[in-house]
């Protein structure tokens, strides 16, 4: 268990507006925020109130501070311990429009106003990925708390209008002062953009459901928590901790100041007076350095699996049953499986050869394995004592076993077994060797596949003219530069006539059209994926511009609301037109990212499809290459003495591949290039002498 205080900052919001004067002092063992407040005239010349008040935190951010610093200072530590299996918690606290909602979510019009959320999604999904030796799993919630109610923002089955349609959650404390949300749901997300897509919907129904009179987001605390379980591959033990994100209501609300109302409303949105200003920030500073006092337990959530518990459990209980009925005397009737008599009998074995008095047979509470083994060792007793008499017990002369032959024949018995030990240990090495071989020639093929997509045969091996065109390699790629440098080595090491034996071998094979069919619907899926991709970017844009758009008018109804222009109560014909246009935005956008993830679904699936027939391919062709090659050898050795006995496989290749009419020496004309003109003639030869020597030309 580790204490560790609260680390607390601050965040001075950019203003072009006067502000309250204030210095902020960076030092290295972090900052200090001072304000400077001039004494009230109005108090007379001798009274009690201080000019200066400074506050030190872990590390003051500026007006010039952007959220890529906020995240790195503040979030990117309490992702790295939440993925290390301790739970984390960031909250926002400050007075209404300090931006703790900019802070915590973001600003909605630029991708770089992203806030600590979705780039803590970002950087969690991003380790994920790279980390093969774990499995992760992620849920999210959201959580939205008003009026001391909670309301859950992300239960698909309720669609809000308003703040109270949506699923009431209970919070609870149990007795060691732990909170429990009830009815509160965890919704899955596989990847970044499915939770970032929760995020969306859930920040939408806050909105939706908030009011004028209520002003939701100013008077609520939000909650936004990444669930998160991980799990070494093959381990028992589960790690599942827990970071929770918190927008809080206003300062106001909570602080001591009992501001509320319409005090509330106007600090919001009417000019704030520089005074005002003052009293709320060195309240907030005042809160921070009480909640900096705060010492905290971090406990390592680790537990064991729970589905391997319940198998452990399960063992022990059945255990426990056996137990219970040899005390009982309730026996268990069934007959021994075959599996189990196989081990009772290599158990006895072992027991027999153990040359350990002290050695013991567990064989559990189960009377009837008791029984079993009894028996088998009776007749093994017999069977000795038959031994020593010459005679077994059938009466069929036995040898009769010295004790020394006996010794010596167990000794060759156990080098038997240790070199029957030593040569699986081989067997595996070599088989071990030759998958990592199989492997790589299959790693060839795709990254063939991948480094060619745009050929009409997806799947051929590279001509030299690719080889050459996948050096000019751009670093911008999505492949990194080193994979690159891989896949051209292993390339370059594929001999030329058998990159152009896998063409004429891929032209004839059976499978050519449907690889194709399928890589052509996968293409067209990728088009649909992308345009459906483009429209829900579309609907995302639109409701974001909606909710600025509902921001404004809010703030213009207060505005005149406050100025006495309207009564609080009035419904707003604007106001409600643009909330049905962000239903109706919300409802196509479900509508739309459900098909993606349909299309998605497809397309993984046509993906591996294609993987494993090009796997088939790549075993066919590797089949085909060596009875081709075996094939040759014969044909060689029937032709003996001949000059021209050694054929290459490439010839060999477009002796299958040609009909013989266009294999005419006089019908194939010359290129002008050495290589390639030697290659031709030696196919012509060869395929002279192949034919003499199975009699085809005669
Ligand atoms: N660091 C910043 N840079 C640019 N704009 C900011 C910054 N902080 C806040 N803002 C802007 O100030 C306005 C108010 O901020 P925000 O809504 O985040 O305040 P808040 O503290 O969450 O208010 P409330 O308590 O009412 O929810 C928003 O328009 C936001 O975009």
């Amino acid at each position: 268990m580790v204490k560790q205080t609260i680390q607390i900052f601050a965040r001075v919001k950019p203003t072009k507006k006067q502000t309250a004067e204030y210095f902020v002092d960076c030092e290295e063992q972090g900052g200090s925020l001072e304000f400077v407040v001039p004494r009230d005239l109005a108090d007379g010349v001798i009274n009690n109130k201080r000019e200066n008040y400074k506050f030190r935190f872990q590390k003051v951010f500026d007006q010039t501070a952007n959220q890529e610093e906020i995240f790195e200072a503040i979030a990117k530590p309490v992702a790295d311990n939440v993925l290390a299996g301790y739970n984390g918690t960031i909250f926002a606290y400050g007075q209404t429009g300090s931006g703790k909602t900019f802070t915590i979510t973001g600003g909605a019009e630029n991708y770089n106003d992203r806030g600590i959320i979705p780039r803590t999604l970002s950087y969690l999904y991003q380790h994920f990925s790279k980390d093969s030796s774990m499995i992760y799993t992620t849920h999210i919630s959201y959580l939205e708390i008003y009026n001391e109610t909670g309301y859950d923002l992300l239960n698909p089955q309720h669609e809000a209008s308003r703040l109270e349609d949506l699923p009431k959650v209970t919070i609870m404390e149990d007795p060691d002062q732990n909170i429990h949300l009830k009815n509160l749901s965890l919704q899955q997300s596989a990847n970044e953009e499915e939770a970032l897509d929760l995020l969306f919907l859930g920040d939408t129904n806050r909105m939706i459901a908030e009011t004028p009179m209520n002003q939701a987001s100013t008077r609520s605390h939000c909650i936004f928590t990444i669930h998160l379980c991980s799990k070494e591959l093959g381990s028992a033990m589960v790690r599942c901790s827990k970071l929770h994100l918190v927008d809080l209501a206003g300062s106001e609300r909570v602080g001591k100041t009992g501001v509320g109302g319409q005090i509330l409303t106007e600090a919001k949105y009417i000019n704030l007076s520089l005074h005002y200003l003052e009293q709320e920030s060195i309240s907030t500073c005042r809160f921070a350095q009480r909640v900096a006092l705060i010492k905290n337990d971090a406990l390592l959530n680790e537990e064991l699996d729970p589905a391997l518990l319940i198998v452990r459990l399960k063992k022990e209980i059945q255990c426990l049953k056996e137990e219970l009925a040899l005390v009982t005397g309730e026996q268990r009737s069934d007959k021994l499986t075959q599996e189990e008599i196989q081990q009772l009998e290599e158990q006895i074995d072992v027991y027999l050869e153990d040359p350990d008095s002290e050695v013991t047979l567990n064989l559990g509470p189960d009377m009837r394995k008791i029984q079993f083994c009894f028996s088998l060792l009776k007749v093994k007793v017999r069977e000795g004592s038959c031994a020593q008499n010459g005679m077994s017990n059938d009466s069929t002369p036995l040898m009769v076993v010295s004790d020394g032959e006996q010794r010596k024949s167990y000794a060759e018995v156990q080098k038997l077994r240790d070199m029957l030990t030593h040569r699986d240990n081989e067997i595996s090495i070599l088989v071990n060797m030759l998958k990592k071989e199989k492997k790589k020639v299959q790693d060839v093929t795709s990254q063939l596949a991948l480094l060619y997509p745009s050929t009409n045969q997806s799947f051929m091996s590279p001509t030299t003219k690719q080889v050459e065109e996948s050096a000019k390699y751009d670093p911008s790629n999505d492949y990194t530069h080193a994979q690159h440098l891989m896949t051209r080595k292993r390339v370059l090491e594929l001999s030329v006539s058998q990159q152009e034996a896998f063409e004429v071998f891929l032209r004839d094979h059976e499978d050519r059209l449907s690889i194709e069919n399928n890589r052509a619907v996968l293409q067209q899926r990728f088009v649909e994926a992308k345009t459906l991709g483009e429209q829900v970017n579309q609907i995302r844009i639109r409701v974001n511009e909606l909710k600025t758009q509902l921001k404004i008018r809010r703030k213009q109804m207060v505005a005149q609301g406050v100025a006495g222009n309207l009564m609080p109560s009035e419904s707003d014909s604007v106001e409600e037109r643009i909330l049905n246009q962000i239903e109706e935005e919300k409802k196509h956008y479900k509508i739309k990212s459900g098909c993606l993830k349909g299309l998605k679904t497809e397309i993984e699936h046509l993906q591996l499809l294609h993987e494993k027939l090009k796997v088939k391919l790549q075993k066919d062709f590797e089949n085909w290459w060596t009875q081709e090659g075996a094939r040759l050898k014969g044909h060689s050795a029937e032709n003996t003495g001949s000059s021209q006995s050694h054929v290459s496989p490439l010839n060999c290749m477009l002796t299958r591949a040609l009909p013989p009419a266009e294999c005419s020496s006089t019908s194939i004309p010359l290129t002008g290039d050495k290589q390639t003109d030697d290659d031709i003639e030696a196919f012509i030869r060869t395929r002279h002498n192949l034919l003499h020597s199975t009699g085809v030309a005669k």
